[in-house]
């Protein structure tokens, strides 16, 4: 399997937010996509996860198709807002989140245990603190089976042992086959982690 990116370039409105990036990631690999504020990481990882569609150019997953319904099915997108029901406990949440995709994996036990918070499973999401949160929306990526990690500032908000812990699991999806994307602004302790850096404006 290959994450392949051919000459993406991004609008946001009227603003071209990046032009002419390509990649090409294969089982095993990662990428962090570093740059400044506004350069452009959230919207290539939105449009890498068929959310926004690409001003030119194209991506796909070689071995799965390259439309946007078979992309997404094959992606799990971390965004910052964590995508969790507050009034719901952290086991409903990852409940719900086990039951909407195509390929169930781990209880939500089995991936609370792998972000070490086992112990709230039956707390409501609100009212966990900033870190907690960001664990849940991270044992999300347990739950459902899906080759590709696209995480947006996954770390942000981890204490260092957590940022540790995360770092771990990548390495530990990326061995078993999968590929991983994290545009981030703190570094990320993946071996062999490789680097697209946008440059303010756009290019790389
Ligand atoms: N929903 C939106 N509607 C219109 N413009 C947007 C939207 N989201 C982002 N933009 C614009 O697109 C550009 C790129 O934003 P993006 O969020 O991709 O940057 P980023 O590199 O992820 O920034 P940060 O480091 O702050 O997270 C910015 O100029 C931003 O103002």
């Amino acid at each position: 399997m290959q994450l392949v990116a051919d000459g993406l370039a991004a609008r946001r409105g009227s603003e071209l937010v990046f032009e002419n990036i390509g990649f090409r990631l294969g089982s095993g690999q990662a990428m962090a996509v570093t740059g400044p504020n506004g350069a452009g990481k959230s919207t290539l990882l939105r449009v890498l996860a068929g959310f926004l569609r690409p001003h030119a150019g194209h991506a796909r997953i070689e071995g799965i198709g390259d439309g946007p319904a078979e992309i997404a099915a094959h992606c799990h997108f971390l965004s910052p807002l964590n995508a969790m029901k507050p009034a719901l406990t952290v086991r409903e949440n990852l409940a719900f989140w086990r039951g909407f995709g195509d390929t169930p994996s781990l209880t939500p036990e089995q991936a609370l245990e792998k972000v070490g918070l086992d112990h709230v499973i039956d707390v409501p999401f609100s009212d966990l603190s900033t870190g907690q949160r960001r664990r849940v929306a991270i044992a999300r990526l347990f739950v459902t089976k899906k080759p590709v990690w696209l995480l947006d500032e996954p770390t942000s908000g981890l204490d260092a042992r957590a940022e540790t812990a995360f770092a771990g699991l990548i390495a530990e999806h990326i061995a078993e086959g999968g590929i991983a994307i994290a545009a981030t602004h703190l570094p990320i302790d993946v071996p062999g982690m490789k680097r697209l850096r946008f440059t303010d404006g756009a290019d790389t």
